[in-house]
């Protein structure tokens, strides 16, 4: 419920600096917890000791349900926020001894369609200390647990926000969304992970923003989080500062920016350096792609024409601007083979180089956010300025109206590859702070709660997303690029219990009224989204509770990301291998070109123009995965049958003993020539396993 408007402590920083940072308990191995989770022999469930022993029947799920046992709402009063507790222990790991050693700890979610970005499948799931331990029909499982009946619903996995920023100090002032409201936000609307940015001011230590960071959502975040951190400025402290954070603090993104001119824009030759770095940390590049230099002539020209309002940021930003920058920065990801992400994709210019560049075999991804996906630019225009500046972010939302509808369509095909929201929410009276300039309005909007259920309604509704692939471009894509995967976006054996059960024929008006984040302005205010959340699980907490919002401040882990994500290198090491530079060997005794041209020039080659035959790249035509059940393959092949089926002939090791993927094989196959960036990404495939599909559309009648 959105409360605090125009509550000028609100703009203070909470905490700042008060605590040191939280230590993961857990370890930094994904699976070192769940040490069999892998294994044909089938995992060794902790409660199988007791079950053994005890009363406790083991229960065949084919066979009728156990009664339902509720899981255990939290009693702890808090004053400050009435529906969560304030969670006191270190980790939730190991001060919850009572949960996690009685039978509310244990879960089966049975009846539901369970999507994946590779399958649709209808198989229950056995959860356990936070940790999926089953998947699958029939399953053998200890008594007590409680049980969840998502007949009727998709089963999906946790969405991953790859773009907040909670309490974020900036343009004088802090967004409005904390730590707390913020991750509440984010679980209301079904994402369970969401990553923040650290940006620290021109001259402060890289570490220290980080610490600070990581004091505020440690205490305050209700769902996992991890931080991609800026690199606002450029020397030697800062180098061997991205070497640390990466070596020992969990972080493999940074973010520059183009924009933001004299204060966070750094040039290109600084831009160059940052990425040739990245690329030897085995991180990934993020960029804010703006052309800060022109939008700052654009603003002093606007200004001095008497343009003060909010249409004066659309028009200071024109979409070129934005694509012009996108292209740049390629160019110089490019030179160093440097894995880039293109951070809030908003206009249909600036993913059509995405889009090319991928075709190219350039290793780039592209994000669009919930406003993208959702809104347009036109309510610049609006003659309310507390309306048209509430939609103030940069880059601006675009009057195109197409824009929206063109970014989803670009989604579908894997143009575009994962979505976030830049969720960045200033109430009233801060954007007030630039009524008389433009230039002064905070800029930010929101979507974390949101983003969900506009792609369900505007992806998967209009069929323009596959349930499938509106799972990679929530969350397991973003799993994957950050190296999160398979914890995170993904339902299978060993990952994270972060589960949503989405209930398609449900309709919900978005409203300011009714969201959870703190701001008194909704830019999607009005809009009914079919599809929505009934049950969140977070680390196998019932965190939404059929809509009842059961969150707990602090129970959100920080999670840590390796360098070198095996889905984004793999593909650089093949490229640069390709790419490297050879000389010619001139021994005289040959007319014509050499058989050592790159291949990035054998292309524009004619065939007979030299010794070498010489193959034209052209990168396969990405075809929209059919929401059509079973659709036809390509080869031939009959992916209808069971699912696991097409796994074996495209993973290389045994699946598990439910029959789930083997975490362990690689996703990377050598299937072309000239990979691009993620052709090893099955969601690229024509067809998804579907076994008893849903057919058509998601909302209306269910199957
Ligand atoms: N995007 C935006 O307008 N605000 C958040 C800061 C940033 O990402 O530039
Ligand atoms: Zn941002």
């Amino acid at each position: 419920m959105s409360s605090d408007n125009n509550n000028d402590s609100q703009m203070c920083i909470p905490g700042m600096g008060e605590n040191k940072p939280r230590p993961r308990v857990l370890g930094t191995s994904f699976f070192g917890y769940v040490p069999d989770a892998f294994s044909n022999d089938g995992p060794d469930f902790p409660s199988a000791k007791a079950t053994v022993s005890s009363a406790s029947p083991l229960v065949n799920l084919s066979g009728p349900s156990p009664l339902p046992v509720p899981i255990a709402t939290e009693t702890l009063p808090d004053d400050i926020n009435p529906d969560s507790t304030k969670f006191e222990a270190n980790s939730r790991g190991t001060t919850e001894e009572a949960f996690n050693e009685s039978a509310q700890n244990r879960l089966i979610i049975k009846n539901g369609k369970v999507v994946n970005s590779d399958s649709v499948e209808d198989v229950d799931i056995y959860v356990e200390d936070g940790i999926i331990r089953q998947v699958g029909n029939n399953l053998i499982i200890p008594g007590g647990a409680r049980v969840i009946d998502a007949r009727g619903r998709y089963v999906f996995p946790g969405g991953v926000d790859t773009h907040t920023h909670f309490q974020l100090p900036f343009m004088g002032t802090c967004s409005i969304d904390d730590f707390y409201s913020g991750t509440k936000a984010a679980i209301a609307g079904g994402t369970t992970t969401i990553m923040d940015f650290v940006i620290p001011q021109k001259g402060q230590s890289l570490i220290e923003a980080y610490n600070e960071w990581r004091n505020w959502a440690d205490e305050n975040a209700c769902c996992d989080y991890n931080f991609h951190v800026a690199v606002t400025w450029w020397s030697e402290q800062v180098k061997e500062e991205m070497a640390e954070l990466v070596r020992n603090h969990g972080v493999n993104s940074f973010k520059i920016f183009m924009a933001y001119k004299d204060v966070f824009q750094l040039n290109d030759k600084e831009i160059y350096e940052v990425f040739e770095w990245c690329k030897e940390l085995g991180a990934i590049a993020q960029v804010h792609a703006e052309n800060g230099d022109i939008i700052k002539e654009n603003c002093q020209k606007l200004l001095a024409a008497g343009i003060t309002g909010p249409e004066g940021h659309a028009l200071s930003r024109p979409e070129d601007v934005e694509a012009e920058a996108v292209n740049r920065a390629c160019v110089l990801a490019n030179q160093v083979d440097c894995p880039l992400y293109v951070v809030h994709v908003m206009s249909i210019s600036a993913a059509k180089i995405i889009a090319e560049k991928r075709a190219q075999g350039n290793s780039v991804f592209g994000e669009p956010i919930a406003a993208s996906l959702a809104t347009n630019g036109t309510h610049y225009w609006d003659r309310c300025w507390r309306h048209a500046a509430a939609h103030v972010m940069g880059p601006p939302l675009r009057p195109n109206k197409e824009t929206p509808d063109v970014l989803m369509d670009m989604l579908g095909r894997n143009d575009l590859q994962t979505t976030g929201t830049d969720h960045c929410t200033f109430s009233s009276a801060q954007k007030a702070l630039g009524k008389d300039d433009f230039t002064k309005i905070p800029n930010g909007v929101n979507g974390v709660e949101e983003r969900l259920m506009l792609l369900w309604d505007r992806g998967v509704v209009t069929e323009k997303l596959t349930p499938s692939r509106f799972v990679a471009v929530t969350s397991t894509n973003a799993a994957k690029i950050f190296n999160l995967y398979p914890k995170k976006g993904v339902i299978s054996v060993g990952s994270d219990a972060d589960i949503v059960i989405w209930n398609p024929n449900k309709s919900k008006v978005i409203s300011a009224q009714t969201h959870h984040s703190k701001c008194d302005f909704n830019i999607f205010e009005g809009m009914e989204c079919h599809g929505a959340p009934e049950y969140v699980i977070l680390g196998g907490r019932v965190v939404v509770d059929e809509e009842e919002m059961k969150v707990v401040q602090g129970y959100g882990q920080f999670v840590p990301t390796d360098p070198f994500p095996a889905y984004v290198y793999d593909t650089i090491k093949v490229r640069e291998e390709d790419r490297k530079p050879k000389g010619v060997n001139r021994d005289g005794t040959s007319s014509g070109l050499g058989d050592v041209l790159p291949p990035q020039l054998k292309a524009t080659v004619p065939a007979n123009n030299g010794e070498a035959s010489v193959p034209a790249i052209t990168p396969e035509p990405k075809e929209q995965v059919s929401p059509t059940p079973q659709s036809p393959v390509p080869n031939g092949a009959d992916y209808s049958t069971p699912t696991r089926s097409y796994h074996a002939s495209h993973f290389t090791r045994a699946p598990t003993v439910s029959g789930g993927r083997n975490m362990q094989d690689t996703t990377f196959s050598l299937s072309s020539d000239y990979p691009s960036a993620d052709d090893c990404d099955e969601d690229n495939k024509t067809s998804i396993a579907v076994k008893a599909p849903p057919g058509g559309r998601s909302s209306g009648p269910f199957w």
